[in-house]
């Protein structure tokens, strides 16, 4: 089969997309991939490295507000979809996938009005404005939480999780061991990750810089990600190497999927790919949600987790050194209240997300 993806702008759109793309490989070994997204979002660095043909166009997004911006930004979508429609000529999709940002949009509703069928993925409880629009368009939107559901039309919705989260399940435990070792940290040790998002989270940073002197008494380690463009000014405080003890420090992880599967505690923002691949691992976290996003969504989304007792919330403006780490010492310390927090997150965590999705694209093409 010939699929036709586009999702952008953040991890959190792009790698449910790539996890989608090799499920489908594993299934149908001559299915064939097209990916459309942005010169500038992240997937131009990360798709084409996956040997996944790439092409781009030029989109942004809709602001809330009056703005000579949204004239731009209607004539940028009308050009989209021109370019969108000149890729589906050449490319011939049997199917066309959005995984949300911005640059989904056109090339969707492109497909959609050509009549190939068309589904978007919607990771967060909250939906954006992109998928929104198209869900009057798409044939199917496949969601992740439960919650998202009231916003599109009932009889197009399917729940069939984030497939992101099922390849992290599926990750190799021997090969995350060799992984934690290689970034220089202890296997003897409990390991917390502290992330802030696929671009990091400068108000986490600078919590965390402030923390650096209370690790070295600690029996457990900290695995901290900074965000690529946060890094320099990071090591500045931390030194060349990288490496405090019971720290270590890195811009960005490659292969998340084997790290997650030997951490023990996750600090994280509450971005929705995130949350997914904890919750199918049953990992516990606390999750300081960015306060700057489209309808406070991550703060929705982390409720969903505080909820059933997987996660504790920390608001961004209550955030502190030492609320942090007595947190993180309340959770590594206590066996009980880290076991009720896993079960807590495996209640809600979907493992077969990837599978759910391909066999709502494979009963599209037998339809057609
Ligand atoms: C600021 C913003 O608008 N954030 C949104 C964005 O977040 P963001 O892109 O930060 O999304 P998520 O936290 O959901 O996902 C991040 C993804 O990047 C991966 N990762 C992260 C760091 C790293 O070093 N290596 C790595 O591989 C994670 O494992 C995960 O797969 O998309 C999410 C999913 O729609 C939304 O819920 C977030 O609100």
């Amino acid at each position: 089969m010939k699929v036709l993806v586009s999702g952008g702008g953040t991890g959190g759109h792009i790698y449910p997309a790539l996890a989608l793309i090799r499920t489908i490989k594993k299934h149908d070994e001559n299915s064939e991939f097209l990916y459309i997204g942005t010169e500038n979002g992240l997937e131009s660095k990360i798709v084409p490295n996956e040997q996944i043909p790439f092409k781009t166009i030029n989109i942004s997004g809709f602001r809330r507000k009056l703005s000579f911006e949204n004239v731009k930004t209607i004539y940028r979508f009308l050009s989209g979809v021109k370019k969108a429609t000149n890729y589906i000529k050449e490319f011939k999709p049997d199917v066309v996938i959005g995984t949300g940002g911005y640059v989904c949009g056109p090339v969707v509703y492109a497909a959609a009005k050509k009549g190939i069928p068309t589904i978007v993925h919607e990771q967060n409880s909250v939906p954006g404005l992109t998928n929104k629009f198209l869900s009057k368009y798409v044939d199917n939107i496949a969601i992740s939480f439960e919650d998202s559901a009231k916003f599109f039309p009932k009889e197009k919705v399917v729940l069939t999780g984030n497939p992101r989260a099922q390849e992290v399940v599926q990750a190799s435990k021997k090969e995350g061991k060799s992984k934690i070792s290689c970034l220089g940290l202890s296997d003897k040790k409990k390991t917390v990750l502290v992330v802030g998002g696929s671009r990091g989270a400068k108000p986490i940073n600078d919590a965390v810089l402030q923390t650096l002197n209370k690790w070295s008494s600690k029996e457990y380690q900290c695995l901290y990600v900074t965000g690529e463009v946060h890094f320099e000014n990071i090591q500045k405080e931390i030194g060349e190497s990288g490496k405090v003890e019971n720290i270590v420090c890195v811009p960005y992880i490659h292969d998340m999927p084997l790290v997650l599967k030997e951490v023990d505690l996750i600090v994280a923002r509450a971005g929705a790919t995130t949350l997914a691949e904890i919750t199918a691992l049953g990992l516990p976290s606390i999750l300081i949600p960015s306060p700057y996003v489209t309808n406070n969504h991550q703060e929705k989304n982390a409720r969903s987790l505080v909820d059933v007792g997987a996660a504790k919330l920390i608001l961004e403006k209550e955030m502190s050194a030492e609320k942090l780490m007595s947190e993180i010492d309340h959770i590594l310390g206590n066996e009980g209240v880290w076991t009720k927090m896993r079960e807590g997150a495996l209640k809600i965590g979907k493992q077969d997300a990837g599978d759910e999705l391909y066999h709502l694209i494979v009963k599209h093409l037998k339809q057609t």
